[in-house]
């Protein structure tokens, strides 16, 4: 974008900058409070938290969506201080944004053992009373919260059981320290820096032109087909785990692939989705099923995938047991989307 190409352009680029410039700052002050302790817990008694309790999400419903409420510091520490707990566990929470007038917003989980404070887990019944929602599973609730707190929900539950389960150093198997923003975890021992982790996962769309390629495992919802999916192997480049993982589960060999888009998935842990598209030859579609990892693959033609987008809705789809494709909030569902909409020109050779 040029500055001095005409008026309106001019305008465009001036609102271009205001926008770049808030999106710059919140990062620069989201980095400053991963760096410095002091920053990060001065920030805590302006912010706000997000309760958990053993990974689920406070909740509350008005009608058919959920919305999560959010706390002061203040509020936190009276609540503690109701269920006879120590203000410590504060010490548990983990950076997960902040607003654009800085607000910084953290996430703590009330049900998990804590490892700063000596303190059980808080009683989930009366929490909820108290607090007037309800922890909800946050794959239950996730398709009915909007985009924003769906995404903040998914990074700290994510941030939160990668704590719980980073406790100790695998070197020298003593506790690790959490930093305060919860950005990493430290040995005090041996000085292993230990980061939160997620698994590249790469998840293909494949068409032979004119039909595209979906699969179902067995723990999926009934009915429910999606794109191919896996996990990368390790020392492999995008590529490469596309082309095994398709002929690992559908005995195919993809000959072009094309990147989409990607996604931080939650479950069962963090994922990095990476989403492609891919081609067969027209002659080369014969399905072999690897029953290891599949319970079914076929493929399915424009239209049929076409009307199972349109009158795509979960609840409906699996009482009744029809082919129905995965929520809008799944990457799956966008990919599909995608290429029903507009048949991607293939590119990248596999
Ligand atoms: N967001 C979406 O739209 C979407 C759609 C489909 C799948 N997914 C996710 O993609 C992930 C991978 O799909 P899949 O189950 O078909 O993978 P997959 O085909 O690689 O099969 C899973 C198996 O891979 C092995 N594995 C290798 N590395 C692993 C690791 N780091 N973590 C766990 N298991 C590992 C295990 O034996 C496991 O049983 C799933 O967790 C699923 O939730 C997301
Ligand atoms: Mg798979």
């Amino acid at each position: 974008m040029s500055l001095y190409c005409g008026i309106g352009c001019r305008r465009k680029s001036f609102w271009y900058f205001r926008l770049l410039s808030t999106y710059v700052t919140k990062t620069r002050y989201l980095f400053e409070l991963k760096e410095d302790d002091d920053a990060c817990k001065k920030a805590q008694q302006t912010g706000a938290f997000y309760l958990f309790h053993s990974l689920a999400p406070l909740l509350q419903k008005s009608g058919h969506q959920y919305q999560a409420p959010r706390h002061s510091l203040l509020e936190l520490e009276r609540l503690l201080a109701k269920f006879g707990q120590d203000t410590q566990r504060i010490e548990d929470s983990v950076l997960i944004g902040c607003s654009e007038q800085h607000e910084a917003w953290f996430a703590l989980d009330l049900g998990l053992n804590s490892s700063s404070s000596i303190n059980a887990s808080l009683e989930k019944p009366e929490m909820e009373t108290e607090l007037k929602g309800s922890f909800t599973e946050l794959r239950k609730a996730l398709f009915q919260l909007n985009t924003k707190d769906a995404s903040l929900l998914t990074t700290a539950q994510a941030l939160l059981r990668w704590h719980d389960a980073h406790q100790f150093c695998s070197r020298s198997g003593q506790p690790t320290k959490k930093n305060m923003a919860g950005s990493k975890r430290v040995c005090p021992s041996n000085k292993i820096i230990y980061y939160p982790q997620m698994a590249p996962v790469v998840i293909t769309l494949v068409s032979d032109g004119t039909r595209c390629l979906l699969a179902r495992q067995s723990s999926f919802p009934k009915g429910m087909y999606s794109a191919l999916a896996g996990f990368c192997d390790i020392g492999e480049s995008l590529e490469e785990a596309v082309r095994r993982e398709v002929a690992e589960e559908v005995g195919l060999e993809v000959e072009r692939l094309q990147y989409s888009a990607s996604q931080h998935w939650p479950f069962p842990n963090s994922s990095l989705m990476i989403a492609c598209h891919a081609t067969v030859q027209p002659g080369q579609t014969e399905i072999q099923v690897n029953l290891k990892e599949l319970e079914a693959a076929g493929w399915f033609s424009h239209d049929e995938v076409a009307t199972a987008l349109r009158k795509n809705n979960p609840y409906t789809q699996q009482q009744y047991g029809t082919f129905w494709l995965p929520p809008k909030l799944a990457i799956a569902h966008q990919l599909i989307k995608e290429w029903v909409e507009k048949p991607p020109c293939s590119t990248l050779p596999a």
